[in-house]
Order: structure tokens, then sequence, then C-alpha cells
């Protein structure tokens, strides 16, 4: 592990002089930033892929827990606090469906701060092909779904209701289905909750706060910060059928963006106007 380190630290000291020219230039400083983050993304999972097979000898959902471990690194270098409510709300028996907004690529660090043993994502399948981290994912059990195809899309998910009932496995769903940094959440997808029907298990909601007081693309800014996070009580899906889904993801969304706004300290404007036209 001393070698793994030492390199660690060599990549590190080859991104000091991006990180410092970064000073001057806020577009520069920016994509810098973003890239010596995904630099240091697969570079840890080129460090964890040996791990995993070490460990279990080929794609299995004990590796996440070494992903986990490497992932954790990241919120040191790039300086993210977090702040976490409801952490007893993940200790359930058995499987169960994990849903969160996704805001940007360093939800990564929120994700491995909270993520809970035996837990895999659904993601989209070009990740796959993002050299170590594609790899990493895939011996940690991520689950590749193609997101232009829907109808493989959803067969993929009901086998992966099989498999998590099978192999007691979490599964954590973003149901924006794409990374949205706009204050608001995007309408849910509804594959999380056909998955969380199939199987019959409960949902655990997660809310990340707005990072807008730290990272902003379109302002180019990426600064260290807090991120208050929250893990909701669990929603229960027992006896509820497919055609029960619509109203499933209406009342998840609406649960997750209250909390949203309240984490983020903001008012919710839309809930306003629909009270004053009541
Ligand atoms: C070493 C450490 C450091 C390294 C770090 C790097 C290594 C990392 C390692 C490990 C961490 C990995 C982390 C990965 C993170 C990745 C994040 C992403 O990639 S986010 C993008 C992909 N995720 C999704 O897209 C969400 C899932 N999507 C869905 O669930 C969608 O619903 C989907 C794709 C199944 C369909 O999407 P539609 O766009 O067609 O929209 P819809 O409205 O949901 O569905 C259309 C109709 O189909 C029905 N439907 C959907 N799913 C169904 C189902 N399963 N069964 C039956 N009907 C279904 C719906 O009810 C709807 O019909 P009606 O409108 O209600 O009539
Ligand atoms: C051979 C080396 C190839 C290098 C490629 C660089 C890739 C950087 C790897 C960073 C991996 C971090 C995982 C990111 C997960 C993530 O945040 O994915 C975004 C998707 O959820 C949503 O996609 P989108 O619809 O594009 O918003």
């Amino acid at each position: 592990m001393d070698g793994c380190w030492l390199l660690l630290l060599g990549a590190l000291l080859l991104l000091l002089p991006p990180l410092l020219l970064m000073e001057a230039f806020g577009a520069l400083r920016f994509r810098l930033k973003i890239i010596s983050y995904c630099a240091l993304c697969v570079l840890l999972s080129a460090l964890a892929v040996p791990v995993c097979l070490l460990k279990s000898g080929g794609r299995s959902a004990d590796n996440m827990s070494v992903v986990r471990a490497f992932g954790r690194v990241m919120k040191y270098v790039y300086g993210m606090r977090f702040e976490v409510k409801g952490l007893e709300n993940f200790n359930i028996e058995g499987p169960c469906v994990v849903i969160s907004n996704h805001q940007s690529v360093l939800d990564m660090m929120g994700l491995f701060e909270i993520l809970p043993d035996r837990c895999v994502q659904i993601a989209k399948k070009e990740l796959l092909y993002a050299g170590p981290a594609g790899i990493v994912a895939y011996l940690a059990g991520v689950v590749y779904i193609n997101r232009k195809r829907t109808s493989d899309a959803k067969s993929i998910m009901a086998e992966v209701a099989q498999t998590m009932l099978k192999e007691n496995l979490k599964v954590w769903v973003y149901p924006e289905g794409t990374r949205n940094n706009n204050g608001d959440l995007l309408p849910f997808k509804k594959g999380a909750f056909h998955l969380a029907i199939q199987a019959q298990v409960p949902i655990i909601p997660v809310v990340y706060a707005s990072y807008h007081t730290f990272y902003n693309q379109s302002r180019n800014l990426f600064r260290t910060g807090k991120i208050k996070v929250e893990v909701l009580p669990r929603v229960e899906t027992k006896d509820l059928m497919e055609e029960n889904a619509s109203e499933l993801t209406e009342k998840c969304y609406t649960m997750m963006r209250e909390t949203f706004f309240q984490l983020s300290n903001k008012a919710d404007e839309t809930r306003g106007s629909v009270l004053a036209a009541q």
C-alpha cells in the first residue's frame, strides 16, 4: 500500500502547478479544477482496481466498500465538509432503493460519505468507458444502463429487482437521470419507483443541499464548502402495484424537493404561487 500512497502523492504534486496557475484565470481555473478532480477519480480508481481484484477476484458488491474507502480521500483534497442528518434511516434489514438528487460530478464525494454497505448504483453506460473509473465501478457491481434505449434500461432494471433480493443489495438511483445544477430538482424518471415496487422493498430518499454557495458551473465557481445532507425516513412500497408508480414518484419528489429547499435555505417559489392561487 506504501507504493500506492507514493503514487498518489506524486500525482497530487503534479496537479499542484496547474492548481496555482488557476489563481489567475477564473474559467481556466474552474476547468483545471474539474479536470484535476476527474483525474483524481481515475487515479484513485486505478489504485482501487487491484485491491478489489485481491478482495473478491472479480465483480462483487463487496468491492464497493473498497471503492468507498478510496473515494473518501477526495473530500480532503477538495476541502468538502459534510453535515449529515438521519443516517440511522439506513439501518434497515435487507434490500432497499436509495434515491438522491444529482448536481454534479462532485456528488461522488457525497455518495461515498454516506454510502451504506452492499449498495450499488445505477449508472449511464458511458461511464463504463471512463478508463479505470469505469472498471472499478464495474468491479464494485455498478449496473450500467443505456438511457437512450428505454426498453433495454427497463429490462435491466427488472433483472436488478430480482438480484437485489437474491443478493441482499441496496440500489442507489439518481432519479433525475442526469446531473442538474439549476437550484431545483428535475422531474423524476420512474425507473427507481418501478424497481422498488417490483422488488417490494422500501425507498430511502437522500437529499443533498444545493451546491450554489461553493460550486456553480456557469459562474466558474468551485471552492471549498460545507454540504448538508439528509437521509429521510423510508417510504414503504408493500402492496403497491405497477399502476401506483406515478403517485409514488410524485410523493417522493414532493418530499425531496421540500427538503432540498429547506437544506438550501430557499423559499419554495412554486409552492408559494400555488398557495397564492388557492
Ligand atoms: C475510487 C474512488 C473514486 C472514483 C470514483 C469513480 C468510480 C465510481 C464508482 C462507483 C460509483 C458509481 C456512481 C455512478 C453514478 C452515475 C450516475 C448516473 O449515471 S445518472 C444517469 C443514469 N441513471 C438514470 O438514468 C436513473 C435511472 N433511470 C430511470 O430509472 C429511467 O426511468 C429509465 C432509464 C428506466 C427510463 O427513462 P425514460 O427517459 O424513458 O423516462 P420514464 O418516464 O422514467 O419512463 C418512461 C415510461 O416507462 C415506464 N417505466 C420506467 N421504468 C419502468 C420499469 N422498470 N418497468 C415498467 N415501466 C417502466 C414509466 O412509468 C414511463 O411510463 P408512463 O409515463 O408512466 O406511462
Ligand atoms: C482512460 C481515461 C479516460 C478518462 C475519462 C475521464 C473520466 C473521468 C471519470 C470521472 C468518474 C466519476 C464518476 C462520475 C459520475 C457522474 O457524475 O456521471 C454523470 C452522470 O451521472 C450523468 O450524466 P450526464 O447526463 O452527462 O449529466
